[in-house]
């Protein structure tokens, strides 16, 4: 039988015996290498569907397979990156990174190649020069960049984003989504990444799942992204693909699947 990488089953989840289902029945299947966006409306069950990819949710019905292996609890072959960093605050920006380091692929490293596999995932990041502050000391997009290196050094097999720019102003967010598209085409990581955010999705992903509304929800649509990379944010701009997939997703959002007017 021909597997995906990674592959979500007929995955239904509901919280309590009693709960509606969050997710009705989601079947998706991710290739290795690929980086795929999941978007819809709040509360639809993004999160959820990602939780349980990590392993830190039951699927009630169905489930996930990575490389073939059932996912059941989390793991460092699926390390993922929340919108608010999680990062240790005594812990230096160097300490947060080497104590992953130390607890999945270090565990057969020497002490000098572990100091070194910490410093490369900084580096990968571009935060070397403050390994000695800590989080306190450095921005909320630093934050999320030592939260990327953290999680790239655990060699996770998918990186899972949940939301990873959300909290941060504009700019610091274009620039940490040009890092990632980066880190992507230099590393290969398979990556699944929630988002609210159109241009974001376009922009970075191979292919864009599109869910509809909770409860109940499910994946609505999902559109290729054809633009070749590397891709560059103010060439896309005015390149027609560009506005025809984004075009794709408002539609999807904004017209077939829009939440009802507030009372
Ligand atoms: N632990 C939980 N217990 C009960 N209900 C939950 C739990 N986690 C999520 N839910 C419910 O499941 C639904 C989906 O939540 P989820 O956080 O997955 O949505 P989302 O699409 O990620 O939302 P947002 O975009 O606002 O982050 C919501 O109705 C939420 O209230």
């Amino acid at each position: 039988m021909n597997r995906s990488f990674l592959e979500v089953s007929r995955l239904s989840v509901r919280f309590g015996p009693t709960a509606p289902l969050v997710l009705n029945s989601i079947d998706l299947k991710v290739e290795q290498g690929q980086y795929v966006a999941v978007i819809g409306h709040s509360g639809c069950g993004k999160s959820t569907l990602l939780n349980v990819v990590a392993g830190l949710l039951p699927a009630t019905l169905g489930g996930v397979l990575l490389e073939g292996s059932e996912v059941t609890e989390p793991g460092p072959d699926r390390a993922v990156v929340f919108q608010n960093h999680s990062l240790l605050p005594w812990l230096t920006v160097y300490e947060n990174v080497k104590l992953a380091v130390d607890r999945t692929v270090g565990r057969n490293m020497s002490r000098a190649e572990r100091h070194a596999w910490t410093m490369e995932n900084l580096a990968l990041v571009r935060m070397e020069g403050h390994a000695q502050k800590r989080p306190a000391e450095i921005s909320g997009g630093m934050k999320q960049r030592v939260g990327i290196a953290r999680a790239l050094a655990m060699k996770p097999k998918v990186l899972l984003l949940d939301e990873p720019f959300g909290a941060l102003d504009a700019l610091t967010r274009a620039h940490l989504q040009d890092q990632v598209m980066a880190i992507h085409a230099r590393l290969g990581t398979t990556i699944m990444m929630i988002t609210h955010d159109v241009d974001e999705a376009v922009l970075l992903s191979d292919r864009i799942v599109m869910m509809t509304n909770g409860p109940n929800a499910t994946i609505g649509e999902v559109l290729e992204v054809d633009l070749p990379r590397p891709r560059d944010r103010l060439a896309l701009a005015s390149e027609p693909r560009f506005l025809a997939a984004r075009e794709a997703v408002l539609r999807f959002l904004h017209e077939r699947h829009a939440l009802p007017a507030a009372a």
